[in-house]
């Protein structure tokens, strides 16, 4: 389980905009390990889609990749292949890995599906293009395995419908069933269940987790929600202004947090057996990514902000061998901050849920 099948370095992605080069992703990095499950978690706009775009070779006409290295290792006619995606060509891409390796579910099921074919067909295209060589009954046979096996048990009536004639869940069930058929070893799902009210969006969680399980797939999750990935992941990259903050395991991340940007984003978590009117929301906006960030670019929008958080950006400080936060804060020399009362006795309750369930 400790293979690395991703490994992404100093990764630097720009929008050239008329506005300003937008420095969307400031130099990030990370692995995925076969069988597990990695969260980039942050707002809007802190450069997670960016990040993972770049991983299935989308690129807009305004973007550039300034540096970086997407080392994926995969299995090509038996032998274990590492090819740097950003050094691929399109048609390799297309022809080896897109679909066929890494597939993709994203936030709104509709964009994914074409709203003028039968669900049957919908799939069975994506099965003929990563298996040519399968006949007519074999692809039918595989539509039924791969409906039933995202949780779906009527597939001959559910395969004969369109789009619109199914719930939002049933549709993001399909997504997940056609991103499944090329049999990838990385899926990629980009706020697979914002959306989605919350007992369906748990559903799809737990056939995320199952599917993730059974297959041994290496899954990217993205949210803006830290709640979502508190029980699907291994490991948690926390997002903030084009660079990972913190880095752990959900352990750390959730027990034991470190930057006050993650503090924040675990505050606005909405727990569903408090009676909260109103969710607390970190104070601020992100700052403007046209212009160079002086120092950790939380600094303004930090109540723990030191001098040094707006002259000099933070290195990674090692919590433990796992667990690593970009603040000033960890440094030896800071004051010690305690956690936030409120998210102290959140951390417990947390605590104490999981050793009920056992994990
Ligand atoms: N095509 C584009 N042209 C210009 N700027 C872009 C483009 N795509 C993204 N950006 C900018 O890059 C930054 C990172 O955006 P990105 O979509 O990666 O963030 P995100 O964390 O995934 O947010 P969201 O959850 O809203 O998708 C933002 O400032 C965004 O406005």
């Amino acid at each position: 389980m400790s293979e690395t099948i991703l490994e992404i370095k100093n990764l630097q992605v720009e929008y050239h905009t008329e506005h300003g080069d937008v420095q969307a992703v400031r130099g990030i990095n990370y692995q995925v390990k076969k069988g597990e499950t990695v969260a980039l978690v942050g707002e809007s706009g802190c450069g997670k889609s960016a990040s993972v775009k770049t991983i299935m070779g989308e690129k807009e006409a305004n973007q550039v990749i300034k540096a970086g290295e997407i080392n994926f290792t995969y299995q090509s006619k038996g032998q274990e292949r590492t090819i740097d995606l950003l050094k691929i060509s399109p048609k390799e891409m297309q022809s080896q890995i897109k679909g066929k390796e890494i597939a993709m579910v994203f936030q709104d099921p509709m964009t994914s599906l074409d709203p003028t074919m039968k669900i049957a067909k919908q799939i069975a295209e994506a099965i003929k293009a990563s298996n040519p060589q399968m006949n007519k009954e074999q692809i039918n046979k595989r539509v039924i395995e791969l409906i039933e096996t995202v949780g779906i048990q009527n597939a001959k009536v559910v395969m004969e419908q369109y789009p619109h004639q199914l719930s939002g869940g049933m549709r993001q069930r399909i997504v997940i069933a056609i991103a499944l058929s090329g049999n990838p070893s990385l899926l990629i799902c980009d706020e697979p269940t914002t959306g989605l009210d919350v007992t369906i969006q748990a559903k799809i969680l737990d056939l995320i987790k199952s599917i993730q399980k059974s297959r041994k797939l290496s899954v990217i999750f993205i949210t803006h929600n830290l709640g979502v990935v508190a029980n699907i992941a291994t490991n948690v990259n926390v997002m903030y202004a084009g660079k990972i903050v913190e880095t752990g395991t959900s352990e750390d991340i959730f027990f034991d947090p470190r930057h006050p940007y993650t503090w924040g984003l675990l505050e606005s978590v909405p727990d569903v057996n408090e009676n909260v009117k109103k969710l607390p929301t970190i104070a601020g906006t992100i700052p403007d990514l046209t212009q160079p960030i002086v120092g950790d670019a939380f600094a303004p929008r930090n109540k723990y902000a030191l001098k040094v958080d707006f002259k000099e950006q933070p290195p990674m400080f090692k919590v433990n061998d796992h667990h690593y936060a970009a603040t000033w804060l960890l440094d030896k020399r800071a004051p010690k901050v305690e956690v936030p009362a409120i998210l102290q006795k959140r951390i417990a309750k947390m605590k104490k849920e999981a050793e009920v369930n056992g994990e």
